[in-house]
C-alpha cells in the first residue's frame, strides 16, 4: 500500500483547466520529484496534496485514508507537513525559539503550562538544529541567517512535528550552487523515518536526491518512473527541448 495516492486529480480555474487527470503515488521513505515545464501544474498538484486547494476532481489517500476534503491542518495531523505553509520562521526570534514554538505545536496545553516538556523539547529542539547544522547558530536571530541557513531552519521546523510525508515547493530556490549540495546532503537522513514529494527547477538536485520522479506537461501525467526511466524517456527529452 504506497503512502500517498493521488489519483484523477484535475482543478479547474475559470476557463482554464491547470491539472486534468493527474496522478501521484508515493511509497514509505520514497522522494519523489515532480518535474515539468512552467505552467505544467506542479505548484496546483502540491496544494491539491497540501489541502491548500480543493480538488475539482479526483481523490488524495494519504495512510489509507481518504483527505481529500480534510483542511490543511486535519492532513497535518494526520501525518503531512509543507514546508512554508504549516510553519514559517518568526525572524526577530532565535533558532532556538523558533523550532521550540514549531515543537510546542505538539504538545497539549496541559503538558504547556506545567512545563512538563520543557526537558525533553530542548533534547529534541538541539538535535534539529545538530541535523540541520544549525546548532552554533542556536541563539541568533533567524533574522541573521543566510538565505540556506533559512530554508534549512523552515525545513526542521516542519519536521518538528514528526510528519511521515514532507511537502517541499521549490526549496532551493534562490540559493547558492553550494547550498544546494548542502541541502541535498541534509534531506538524505530524512529517508530514514519520512517520504518527500519535492517540486524543482534544478534538475541536477532533483536527480541526485529523488528515488522516482513524475512529468507534468499541460496539466497531464507525462511519464512516472525511476530517475533513470524518465532520463531516458523520448517525450520528456522532448518537452524538455521544445522549453529549451
Ligand atoms: N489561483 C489560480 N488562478 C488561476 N489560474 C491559476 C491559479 N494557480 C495557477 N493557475 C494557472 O494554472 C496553471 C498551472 O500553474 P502552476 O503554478 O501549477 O504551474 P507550475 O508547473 O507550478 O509552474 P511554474 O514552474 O512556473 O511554477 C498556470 O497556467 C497558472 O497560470
Amino acid at each position: 500500500m504506497p503512502l500517498l495516492e493521488a489519483a484523477g486529480i484535475s482543478k479547474v480555474f475559470g476557463k482554464l483547466t491547470a491539472l486534468d487527470g493527474a496522478a501521484l503515488t508515493v511509497g514509505e521513505r520514497e522522494f519523489h520529484g515532480l518535474i515539468g515545464p512552467n505552467g505544467s501544474g506542479k505548484s496546483t498538484l502540491m496544494k491539491c496534496l497540501a489541502g491548500a486547494l480543493v480538488p475539482t476532481r479526483g481523490k488524495v489517500t494519504f495512510i489509507n485514508t481518504d483527505v481529500t476534503s480534510f483542511t490543511p491542518p486535519e492532513r497535518a495531523r494526520a501525518g503531512m507537513s509543507l514546508k512554508f505553509q504549516i510553519t514559517a520562521v518568526l525572524p526577530p526570534l532565535t533558532l532556538y525559539d523558533n523550532i521550540l514554538l514549531a515543537l510546542q505545536a505538539q504538545s497539549s496545553l496541559l503538558d504547556l503550562a506545567f512545563s512538563r516538556t520543557r526537558g525533553r523539547l530542548h533534547e529534541e529542539v538541539m538535535t534539529l538544529l545538530l541535523q540541520f547544522r544549525l546548532a552554533d547558530r542556536a541563539f541568533d536571530a533567524a533574522a541573521t541567517l543566510s538565505h540556506g541557513q533559512q530554508q534549512w531552519l523552515e525545513i526542521a521546523m516542519a519536521l518538528a512535528c514528526r510528519p511521515r510525508l514532507l511537502l517541499l515547493d521549490e526549496p532551493t530556490g534562490g540559493m547558492s550552487l553550494e547550498e544546494r549540495r548542502v541541502t541535498g546532503e541534509l534531506l538524505q537522513p530524512v529517508k530514514q523515518h519520512c517520504s518527500i514529494v519535492i517540486v524543482e527547477h534544478d534538475l541536477d538536485f532533483i536527480r541526485d536526491i529523488c528515488d522516482r520522479l513524475t512529468v507534468l506537461d499541460q496539466g497531464k501525467v507525462l511519464a512516472s518512473g525511476t530517475v533513470a526511466e524518465i532520463q531516458a524517456n523520448r517525450s520528456v527529452q522532448e518537452i524538455y527541448l521544445r522549453r529549451a
